[in-house]
């Protein structure tokens, strides 16, 4: 089965990893590439200034990029994945779902609405069932999915593992890669030589997204997760890969080789861009992993990696990492539209 799908955004830093790591996919051909009017009729190669370190595949660097409207994508697309500013999206994306497109978006617009789908698939897969919701209130024949912000994604995982000994409370401090602000976000002469200790609205991010991705979905209404989670994000200076300190607070008393043993062993899902073991975590004799430059490209970005775990007072505390323009984007959206057609949703 072939899938046409298109990229939203496809000239900037999330769209070119979407290029990157939809070459060769299994089910997805990349059939059209958008962007503002400003690189509309270019060649895709001229359009973009290619960052990723690999090459732009060949058959992509001759495509023209289109405009942002459902009238340039072609008629046979048949999934859309976006990553536009999130201002720009929330523009633009309803247009393309009154038009009957599904897309899977990275963009953080939309990502708390309450019949919009916040999907990390070996998580809550069963949570796209807010489709028909969202269909039904919105009068759309598309559907638009959300992949949740780097740093919650990176967390989310390890407090679901936790969960079974009943997570009470999360405290978290990032370590965030200055990929995750884009290619001009911070300069160097901000970030060299130091840490910022701001991260615009990601705090709230990862406060809100996480109760809603931990939440229950009943068929028709999505309760969050009542676990109290507060977020101190950071920026230093690493390339990818977001590192977070995290403190919870536990019902029960697990042993650290339990904590270890419940992130290794949460089931991961069979679609073609998931890793085989969602979680990875290092044992008390390598105390010093996670470390982003060493970690962040296990099982081709798509896993997120622990280690640190040790008992406190009132839980556990670990350390935990992921890619933040893979897992954390451009890999977590395919992830989402991997799981829309498997659930036949396309
Ligand atoms: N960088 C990262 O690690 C992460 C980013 N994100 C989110 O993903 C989204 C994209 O981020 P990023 O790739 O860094 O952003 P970039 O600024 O690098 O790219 C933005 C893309 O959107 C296009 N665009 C901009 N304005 C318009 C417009 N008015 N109409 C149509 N297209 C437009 C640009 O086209 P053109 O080239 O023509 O200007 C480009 O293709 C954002 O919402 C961001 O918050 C999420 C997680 C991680
Ligand atoms: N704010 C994140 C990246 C990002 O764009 O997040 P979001 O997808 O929530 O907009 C970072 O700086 O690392």
């Amino acid at each position: 089965m072939t899938v046409h799908v298109g990229i939203l955004g496809a000239t900037g830093a999330v769209g070119q990893r979407f290029i990157q790591l939809l070459d060769e996919h299994p089910t997805f051909e990349l059939a059209a590439v958008t962007a503002s009017e400003a690189s509309a009729g270019k060649r895709y190669a001229e359009a973009a200034k290619w960052r990723v370190d690999t090459p732009i595949p060949e058959e992509i660097a001759d495509m023209e990029v289109v405009e942002t409207t459902p009238e340039a994508v072609p008629d046979d697309v048949d999934l859309l994945f976006s990553s536009l500013p999130s201002g720009v999206a929330s523009d633009v994306e309803p247009a393309f779902l009154e038009d009957g497109y599904v897309v899977s978006s990275n963009s953080s617009n939309d990502r708390m609405a309450p019949d919009v789908p916040l999907t990390i698939p070996e998580i809550n897969p069963d949570h796209l069932g807010l489709i028909e919701v969202q269909r039904e209130e919105r009068g759309w024949d598309g559907a638009l999915v959300k992949n949740p912000n780097c740093s919650t994604i990176t967390m989310v995982p390890t407090l679901s593992a936790l969960d079974e000994f009943g997570l009470e409370r999360v405290r978290v401090s990032t370590l965030q890669a200055v990929s995750g602000a884009g290619y001009s976000g911070v300069t160097s002469m901000e970030i060299i030589d130091n840490a910022l200790p701001h991260i615009g609205g990601e705090e709230e991010k990862m406060e809100t997204e996480s109760r809603k991705l931990l939440g229950s979905f009943d068929g028709a209404e999505l309760d969050l997760h009542d676990a109290d989670v507060s977020a101190s994000c950071n920026r230093i200076p690493t390339i990818d890969g977001h590192l977070e300190n995290v403190f919870a607070a536990l019902a029960e008393e697990p042993d650290a080789e339990e904590v270890r043993e419940a992130m290794r062993s949460l089931p991961g899902i069979d679609l073609p861009s998931a890793p085989d073991q969602l979680i990875h975590v290092f044992g008390e004799e390598q105390p010093d992993r996670p470390q982003p430059r060493l970690d962040r490209t296990t099982e081709n970005g798509m896993a997120v990696v622990a280690g640190g775990v040790e008992t406190t007072v009132d839980g556990v505390k670990y350390n935990c990492l992921a890619h933040n323009t893979i897992r954390g984007a451009a890999g977590a959206s395919i992830l989402n539209g991997e799981l829309l057609v498997e659930e036949g949703w396309i």
